[in-house]
Order: C-alpha cells, then sequence, then structure tokens
C-alpha cells in the first residue's frame, strides 16, 4: 500500500476547508480528487480544500517565494481553482501556527490573489489585509425564481455580486447558482450575496458560492458586502480619508471588516481546526478514477 496521506480538517466561521500538508508540492490532487475529498457523504466534507505547500515549490508561486514562504493552492468544493479565499487564509494561518511553522504575531502568506498579511492574535483571532477592492463599472442583475434585484460587481481578487434585499429568505434555498445579467458580467462565474441590515454599520448576508453552493460564511464576500454597503451608504474611505467598519453576520458566525482611508481592507474573525487524520491513497486513487 503507498504512503497515507495527512489532513486536517478547520472552518472560519463555519466555512469548513480540508487541509492537506503537503510542503513539497508531491501530492497529486486533480480536481476530481478534491471533489471527492470535499464530499460531505462520501468523502471528508469541506467547502472547499486549502492544499498547504512552499511557495517555493510550486510554479504558481515561486515568484512569491522570497515574500512569502507559504502558498495556500485553495480550491472549490468542486474541484475548481479559485483566487482567494478570506475565511481560508485565516484557517491556512491557523494550521501554519498548529504546525510550528509560525507563531503568533505577523506573517505573510502567498495566494492566487497575491501576498496577504494576516496577523495571528493571542485571543484566537485571525485577522487579514485583503487588498483593495475593485468595482468594475456597469449594471447587474441577480434573480431568485419571480425576484431579481441590482447587483454591486465587487472584485476581492475573485468576483462578487452583491444585492440588497428586503428579507434573506428571498434568496431561496440556493440549491442552484443564481441567474445573472449580463452574462459578460462575470464570465468565469461569480459569488453571490444577498444582504440585509442589521443597524448601523451592521449587516448579514447569504453566500452562494461559485463552486461549492450555499456555504456559512465566504470572507471575500463579506468584504464586498462591506464595502458595496459603505457606497450604499455614500462612504468612500478613500476619498474622505475616514475609515469604516461594519460588522457582518454570516449564518456561521461574525466578521469584522474595515476599509481603511488608503482602500487597504482588513478582515477580522476566528480560525479553527478541529480534527487530523489520514486519507487512504487507495480510497482517494479509487475516487479519482470514478
Ligand atoms: N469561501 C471563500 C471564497 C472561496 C472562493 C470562491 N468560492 C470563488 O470561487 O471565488 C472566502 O472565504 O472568501
Amino acid at each position: 500500500m503507498s504512503t497515507r496521506i495527512a489532513f486536517l480538517k478547520g472552518h472560519g466561521t463555519e466555512n469548513d476547508f480540508v487541509i492537506v500538508p503537503d510542503p513539497e508540492n508531491a501530492i497529486d490532487l486533480p480536481p476530481a480528487a478534491v471533489a471527492a475529498l470535499c464530499d460531505r457523504r462520501a468523502g471528508i466534507g469541506g467547502d472547499g480544500l486549502l492544499h498547504v505547500v512552499r511557495s517555493a515549490a510550486h510554479p504558481e508561486a515561486e515568484g512569491m517565494a522570497a515574500e512569502a514562504e507559504w502558498f495556500m493552492d485553495y480550491r472549490n468544493g468542486d474541484g475548481s481553482v479559485a483566487e482567494m479565499c478570506g475565511n481560508g487564509v485565516r484557517v491556512f494561518a491557523r494550521y501554519l501556527q498548529r504546525a510550528g511553522h509560525v507563531i503568533e504575531g505577523d506573517l505573510a502568506v502567498a495566494t492566487r490573489g497575491g501576498v496577504k498579511t494576516v496577523h495571528l492574535a493571542k485571543n484566537g483571532d485571525v485577522t487579514v489585509g485583503m487588498g483593495r477592492a475593485v468595482l468594475p463599472a456597469g449594471d447587474v442583475t441577480v434573480s431568485v425564481g419571480e425576484r431579481s434585484w441590482p447587483a454591486r460587481n465587487v472584485n476581492m481578487g475573485n468576483p462578487h455580486a452583491v444585492a440588497f434585499v428586503d428579507d434573506l429568505a428571498h434568496a431561496g434555498d440556493l440549491l442552484s447558482p443564481p441567474p445573472f445579467t449580463p452574462a459578460a458580467a462575470y464570465p468565469d462565474g461569480v459569488n453571490v450575496e444577498f444582504v440585509v441590515d442589521r443597524g448601523p454599520g451592521h449587516v448579514a448576508l447569504r453566500v452562494h458560492e461559485r463552486g461549492s453552493g450555499e456555504t456559512r460564511s465566504c470572507g471575500t464576500g463579506a468584504c464586498a458586502v462591506a464595502v458595496a454597503t459603505a457606497r450604499r451608504d455614500g462612504a468612500d474611505p478613500t476619498a474622505t480619508g475616514t475609515p469604516v467598519t461594519y460588522t457582518v453576520d454570516v449564518p456561521g458566525g461574525t466578521l469584522v471588516i474595515t476599509e481603511r482611508s488608503d482602500g487597504e481592507i482588513e478582515m477580522t474573525g476566528p480560525a479553527v481546526i478541529v480534527a487530523e487524520g489520514e486519507i487512504d491513497p487507495d480510497w482517494l486513487e479509487a475516487a479519482t478514477s470514478v
């Protein structure tokens, strides 16, 4: 029998991940293997997978190796590749701490969306410097059943459509991706957030994630929502010099998002490792060849 593969399971506000430590990038993880591992009935289960690789050992990250020793090779639960995962970065950092690769304080993590700065706080919270939001011009509409809403196009390294709704129940069961127009707005698909106000500086969301379905949280989505809400409310820290902070309730917890006066966005929330074990390589090979 070939060597067993170590894994851990973790989550950030219940956005959950299978973590596969693979410093030298020696494990083949084709989309079918990722989907099998993330399967909630036949696999370990997760919204996505965090492949933990040294930047120097991964062709997509070797250019970032001088800045960040570790690369988050993030995959969605269906096996597709995404540019960024905000909750994933926090959980990734928590894993590095648990494995003894880093200690409390600041570290850099390479992602497909660039190098992110992470702060592991004493109280267990993890803060990520998420970079700046890009807000492409143009109207977008998302719909669920008979209802449709104008949505704000926000790019946090990955694409988001943010729709303000009267009631989160109007998003329906979110068993399939909400249709959007125009198709050209998101040629590679989109993460869709439905948002309601909870009070001053306080919103709540539900999200349908590209490649994962409805999840209990989305970090990049929460950042996109904070920026869309600020602009809707006439606030732009880069113009006024005044930072804005939003508390964003997600089904799995709460995230705090600050947009600074330089446009940089910081996200704070928990990150937890819940289990570790071994993957049977024979099962993985069989699951992958189906
Ligand atoms: N859950 C993530 C986002 C993961 C990627 C997303 N599904 C995509 O395809 O862009 C987060 O916490 O940001």
